[in-house]
């Protein structure tokens, strides 16, 4: 027995000096890792900010934020107070810096500079697909964009207009059975309905062309079916990437004006002081609003611009540097992402009085240049920038036309793992409807 024992121990022993060892050697690898870290942590000429622990960086701290009622954003606003304006920290492996100066985001915004580009995450790729604008090198960006932009004319506006102020009638009379509606749970519904009804219609319309539709489906489906497809020099988009840029546009138009939508709400509920509020109370000769309708509500517009102002629901915006170079002061490596930091632009109190006082009157006063943010600016704008406030100010007009209404609950805690900055509760209200005589 002791005979057969004896190499098994023999090996057993080995074996432990080993793992022994091979630990000793990792923790060796551990610290010299740190100490380089914390050489590079001593550089001034770098942003200032922790570079967190070796490999993951900060992506622990990213998470919990992302997982607090608090919101992602805490985790931007803590390294704020702690570094200035301008810092770095590393999550998920990359280094990310955020800078928040207005002449920061007019360099980084500039696309025609070539010293930033665009980039989303993986999975972000992968959710709006590979032909879409958002993930498209910089050149099939420009001949996307450009095909797309010719939907957001005023004359597509117009129509949008009507046809988004019938789906907001036909919806708020069904709240009339309601006595409490959760207002972002309505918008999420009917985010769901709109997908449908598209996925319908793309199959359809493609059995019969000739059809009559006036929208952004028909008109790209349309100049797909002419056939002027010159892969050099192409004027149509493909199908593929009909099909991701209009699942793009849903993405990128649901969440952002749904969460807007109830931020506005919130807003308002809390701040019922405001004289001009009556102003809201515009009535259009016609049906259903029309395009010059909106354009005829200076007040609502700044009660828009201040809403999305206070939200910044997009709180910042991400690129990558192309090249070495250097921003507020700080060296700037290529390869390293530089996130704008456009919630902080919209609380610095040296652009905005009271930046945390809901006052839609401070848009009478012309804003400086880069201070307002909420949908970027440069050769990466908003696409739908208009169409955005255009429904947001259609569901106010007709909110505030049609009911009476309070919020019930006033919790300002942000929903858990949400990619745009939204109200956990989704903002319930109560309704009553307005009697006119
Ligand atoms: C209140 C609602 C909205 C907000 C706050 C918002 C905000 C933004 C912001 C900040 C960007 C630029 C991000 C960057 O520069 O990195 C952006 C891009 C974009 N938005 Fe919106 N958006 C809204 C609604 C919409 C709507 C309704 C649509 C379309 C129907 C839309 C389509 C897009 C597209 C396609 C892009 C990418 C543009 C490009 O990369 O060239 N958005 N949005």
């Amino acid at each position: 027995m002791a005979t057969l024992l004896l190499p098994n121990l023999e090996f057993g022993l080995s074996c432990n000096a080993l793992l022994v060892l091979g630990a000793l050697l990792f923790l060796m690898y551990l610290l010299v890792k740190m100490l380089k870290y914390q050489n590079q942590e001593s550089r001034s000429d770098i942003p200032p900010g922790s570079r967190g622990l070796p490999f993951i960086g900060e992506t622990l701290q990213f998470m919990a934020a992302i997982n607090s009622s608090k919101g992602f954003y805490d985790f931007v606003r803590i390294r704020r107070l702690r570094y200035g304006n301008c810092f770095r920290t590393n999550i998920f492996g990359e280094t990310h810096v955020f800078v928040s100066r207005t002449e920061s985001a007019k360099a980084i915004l500039n696309t025609d500079s070539g010293m930033f580009t665009k980039r989303y995450i993986k999975s972000i790729a992968e959710l709006v697909g590979h032909q879409s604008l958002l993930c498209a090198s910089q050149q099939h960006h420009k001949l996307i964009r450009s095909r797309l932009s010719n939907l957001f004319s005023s004359n597509s506006l117009s129509l949008f207009v009507k046809q988004f102020d019938e789906l907001v009638i036909e919806n708020l009379r069904i709240w009339e059975h309601k006595t409490t509606v959760v207002v972002l749970d309505e918008a999420l519904k009917a985010r769901k309905r709109i997908m449908s009804i598209i996925e319908k219609e793309i199959s359809e319309r493609r059995r019969d062309l000739d059809g009559y539709h006036e929208d952004f489906l028909q008109r790209l489906l349309l100049e797909d079916d002419k056939g002027c497809y010159d892969a050099t020099n192409r004027s149509t988009l493909s199908d593929a990437e009909i099909q991701d840029n209009i699942l793009t546009m849903i993405i990128a138009g649901q969440d952002t004006t749904a969460s807007a939508i109830t931020w506005m709400v919130k807003y308002l509920d809390e701040n019922p002081e405001n004289e001009q509020f009556q102003l809201l109370r515009k009535t259009s000769s016609e049906l259903f609003l029309t395009f010059e309708d909106l354009n005829d509500m200076p007040y609502s517009s700044k009660v828009v611009k201040e809403s999305l102002r206070m939200a910044s629901v997009v709180p910042w915006f991400p690129r990558l540097a192309l090249h070495n170079c250097e921003i507020e002061g700080f060296k700037i490596k290529k390869g390293w992402n530089v996130n704008i930091d456009a919630r902080e632009v919209h609380l610095d109190p040296t652009l905005y009085k009271d930046p945390n006082k809901f006052n839609p009157s401070r848009f009478e006063d012309e804003s400086k240049p880069y201070s307002f943010l909420a949908f970027g600016m440069g050769g990466r704008t908003c696409l739908g920038v208009n169409m955005a406030k255009a429904m947001m100010l259609v569901f106010l007009h007709r909110l505030i036309t049609t009911y009476r209404w309070k919020v019930i609950n006033p919790d300002s805690s942000i929903e858990k793992w949400a990619m745009f900055s939204r109200l956990k509760s989704g903002c319930p209200v109560t309704v009553t409807p307005i009697t006119y005589a």
